[in-house]
């Protein structure tokens, strides 16, 4: 069988909770070979963004040529792009290999309010990335941002989903992890004709770092390794559930998810 091989478009962490770093450790966990193109330099840690440092976007495109050319990836993930530069360069690139397994995750703002995306980039990320993109993975706040309305309530949640879609994505997955105190963290699906709920238990912990990016690059794995998308959401879901449950209490604020978890729960079940 040939070696699945993943790609990120993301920014370093610092930190290793998320960005480039989740990305990598999740792509490994769930056997797919982790390739990156760093788009910026991030200084991180559990309390926060303390400095972010862009790449230009001739360095993102360089990086993505050099590994699509010569190692070949299977799936690309993009997550932090920062500029309406960078979003433009990533799309041609992506274009001009022709990828299909795209998973989109619009990084726009840090748990802890620092800005991933310039605000003049967010209509670059419309236009020119989500057409190209096979599935799109925003939390509330972006989804809010990218369909131009407020998100309340699950029917908020379809009509947002409905408006993403219309900018040419084939699949839409709106997460819960910002929604209001509930027993459940629900993500919710649209796949063009039918909305699908994925619940799990809700973890009252405030080591949520990089959840988001851990889910797409577990999407972004799975992908690679061949599977359907709804399969690899599944999946997903289940790594990231995982991942937050057995918290490993790192640093003074909000921490990274436990990338082992879900592994090792596999293997004590064999
Ligand atoms: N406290 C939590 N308990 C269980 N699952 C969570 C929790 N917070 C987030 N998740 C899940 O983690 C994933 C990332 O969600 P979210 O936090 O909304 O994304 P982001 O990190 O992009 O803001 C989703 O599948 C969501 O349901
Ligand atoms: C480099 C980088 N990329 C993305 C995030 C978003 O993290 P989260 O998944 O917690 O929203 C981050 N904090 N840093």
């Amino acid at each position: 069988m040939s070696t699945p091989r993943a790609l990120t478009v993301a920014g370093s962490d610092s930190g290793g909770g998320a960005g480039i770093q989740a990305d990598i450790k999740t792509f490994q966990e769930l056997g797919a070979f982790g390739m990156s193109a760093v788009t910026a330099v991030t200084v991180q840690n559990t309390l926060g963004v303390q400095g972010v440092y862009p790449l230009t976007a001739a360095a993102v495109a360089e990086q993505m040529e050099a590994v699509g050319r010569d190692l070949g990836v299977d799936a690309v993930k993009t997550g932090m792009l920062f500029s309406a530069d960078i979003i433009e360069a990533v799309a041609e690139k992506i274009e001009s290999f022709g990828w299909r397994s795209v998973v989109v995750d619009p990084v726009m703002i840090a748990k802890g309010g620092a800005e991933l995306l310039r605000r003049d980039a967010v209509e670059a990320l419309k236009r020119k990335l989500l057409p190209l993109a096979l599935i799109v993975t925003p939390n509330i706040p972006e989804a809010e941002e990218l369909a131009g309305m407020r998100i309340v309530t699950m029917g908020d949640r379809r009509e947002a989903a409905l408006r993403i879609a219309e900018y040419g994505v084939n699949m839409v997955v709106i997460k819960g992890g910002h929604a209001p105190e509930t027993e459940e963290a629900v993500d919710l699906m649209y796949d063009g004709t039918a909305f699908t709920r994925l619940a799990g238990r809700r973890i009252a912990t405030r080591h949520t770092h990089g959840t988001g990016c851990t889910f797409s690059a577990a999407i972004t794995a799975e992908l690679a390794k061949g599977l359907p998308v709804p399969e690899a959401v599944h999946t997903a879901r289940l790594y990231i559930q995982a991942a937050i449950e057995d918290s490993l209490e790192l640093g003074g604020g909000s921490g990274p998810t436990n990338h082992w978890a879900y592994g090792r729960r596999k293997e004590s079940l064999v």
